[in-house]
């Protein structure tokens, strides 16, 4: 009877156990479940899982990962491992890769009603275990408990679990995790729609921001000026391929046109309603070009402290126009190749590819071919940009073009400056035709702008030439100068009168309307060192 009182005695307080600790149980899950639709980012996810979870049964880490949209492959969403796993050399692809479903494994999970366990030591020793399996066993996990992430009746993902002893996942373990993965779904689907939501913000932050730009260069074709056979040859090329998606390669020399004509070609087409976003490669160093044009994650790289959607993405559905195309470092150049052929792209530090649907525009100053021949530029991609190219000749080629730019540009420029429209001589115009415009077209800009600015009346009577054509003109009539001479003379002469300042207000490249870049690699190609502006 005593025997049976103890018994008794022992069965009471094992079961006043229990339920004390299904009670706790109870209160962790309803916290859980009170919690959980607060959470509006990863860190809070992974923090509720870590901590609440790991009140309940014990696991050295958890990890989230979503089927891609493809459904034949899954990456890792959320992760919160151990400083063993962190460390391990391939811990970085297990985080980053994208890995098939079909792996023994995870498609094991998707099918099965509830939580599984899988033994990792047995897995291994099977011989055929996938990699993530491989990293972490060697990382010194033993066991591995998973369950399908699931809402609205689609499968999103798997919630798993790994714990570095075996037995970890006990049946009181696996019924907790069948109960809770219902809410954890739930909030995977809402931290995936706010960080949608905050791609989508971001975008439109920096469309704002180009709108702002655009609206100030609205440009069609009517604002290309051009009556001379070589640009009326270069309208009907227009007309035949702005409607169509087709990429296009616009070439010629600095200040010719080249970006009047990219936009000119956006504006005309399908895509006019979107965004054309231009990405200049000769401005940036090789490292900025790549997260400039592909976007990166949060922490992707020192420096990288805010997720950052490149160009591309910023250009979906619009045209994306690359500037300076031939200045593009080659190793960014076989990334830029494939981005264009197939269609999507992936961030630095990114989880996988995204689809972008973007139309290219490319220009250059540079012989892309002789570049080829040289060994700068790859060849296939030459090839993939030179579907549709369109050759903008310089300025002293289509000197007929000189009177209708000129007024053009007077007209623009003294309404710019609330003056009367002006005019200019016939001696002035004349010295406009006979000059070389070495800065095309933008050079006769600024020089026009420059004389509206200077003229007290409304005739425009004296042009500002540079000094150095003037005084070859007069001095040199049995000696033609190769126009290298010309322009090398030329920049050096600004370059003395700047006192060799090269950017910068009152620089070089500022008088001779050409960009810093531009200049500077002028500059180089020209052989003009410090020392020739001391002589
Ligand atoms: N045919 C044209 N009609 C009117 N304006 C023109 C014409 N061609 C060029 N311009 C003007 O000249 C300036 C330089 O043109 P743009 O920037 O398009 O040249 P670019 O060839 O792209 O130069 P770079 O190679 O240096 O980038 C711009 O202000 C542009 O509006």
């Amino acid at each position: 009877m005593a025997k049976s009182t103890h018994k008794t005695t022992t069965h009471t307080s094992d079961d006043q156990d229990a339920l004390e600790k299904k009670i706790r149980q109870q209160e962790i899950l309803l916290s859980l479940s009170a919690e959980i639709i607060r959470i509006k980012n990863k860190p809070g996810l992974m923090a509720m899982i870590r901590e609440t979870l790991g009140q309940l049964f014990s696991f050295s880490h958890a990890i989230v990962t979503l089927i891609c949209e493809d459904r034949k492959h899954w990456k890792t969403f959320l992760v919160d491992s151990d400083s063993t796993t962190r460390q391990h050399k391939q811990y970085n692809d297990l985080i980053t890769h994208t890995y098939p479903i079909q792996d023994g494994i995870y498609n094991k999970v998707l099918e099965a009603e509830g939580c599984v366990v899988f033994d990792l030591d047995e897995l291994v020793a099977r011989g055929n275990a996938p990699s993530h399996i491989i990293i972490q066993h060697e990382a010194g996990i033993k066991e591995i408990a998973a369950i399908t992430l699931v809402c609205d009746n689609i499968q999103l993902g798997v919630l798993s679990f790994y714990a570095k002893t075996h037995g970890a996942f006990t049946k009181d373990a696996r019924d907790i995790i069948e109960q809770i993965v219902g809410q954890v779904s739930l909030a995977v689907a809402n931290v995936q729609q706010m960080e949608e939501i905050n791609r989508y913000k971001q975008q439109l932050e920096e469309e704002n921001h180009y709108f702002r730009e655009a609206s100030a260069t609205g440009y069609t074709y009517s604002d290309i000026i051009g009556t001379g056979e070589a640009m009326q040859k270069m309208f009907h090329l227009l007309g035949q391929v702005a409607y169509a998606n087709s990429t296009v390669l616009i070439l010629g020399e600095t200040g010719t046109g080249k970006e009047l004509v990219a936009r000119a070609i956006h504006n005309s087409s399908p895509r006019k309603d979107k965004l054309m976003v231009k990405v200049n490669c000769a401005a940036m160093p090789a490292s900025l070009i790549e997260s400039e044009l592909f976007g990166h994650e949060k922490g992707s790289f020192t420096g990288a402290t805010e997720r950052r959607i490149g160009k591309f993405e910023l250009a979906n559905k619009g045209t994306l126009f690359l500037d300076e195309i031939g200045e593009m470092p080659v190793d960014l150049q076989v990334k830029l190749l494939r981005a264009i052929q197939e269609k999507e792209i992936e961030r630095i530090g990114g989880r996988g590819p995204i689809k972008v649907d973007v139309r290219i525009i490319a220009a250059t100053n540079r012989n892309l071919k002789k570049e080829v021949a040289e060994g700068r530029f790859r060849e296939d991609l030459f090839y993939r940009l030179n579907v549709f190219p369109i050759t903008l000749p310089p300025l002293r080629e289509r000197r007929e073009d000189i009177p209708a730019l000129a007024n053009h540009f007077i007209g623009k420029y003294s309404r710019n400056a609330g003056r009367k429209e002006m005019s200019i001589s016939s001696k002035a115009m004349k010295e406009l035709m006979s000059y070389d415009w070495p800065g095309n077209v933008r050079e006769l800009e600024h020089l026009l702008e420059r004389s509206v600015l200077l003229t007290s009346g409304n005739v425009i009577k004296e042009i500002d030439l540079p000094v150095i054509y003037k005084n070859t003109v007069k001095e040199e009539k049995d000696y033609t100068k190769t126009l290298a001479e010309m322009e090398r003379e030329y920049i050096v002469e600004v370059l003395k009168r700047c006192n060799g300042k090269v950017f910068g207000p009152g620089g070089a490249a500022e008088v001779l309307g050409l960009r810093v870049s531009t200049l500077n690699s002028r500059i180089k190609k020209l052989g003009i060192k410090k020392e020739t502006l001391i002589s």
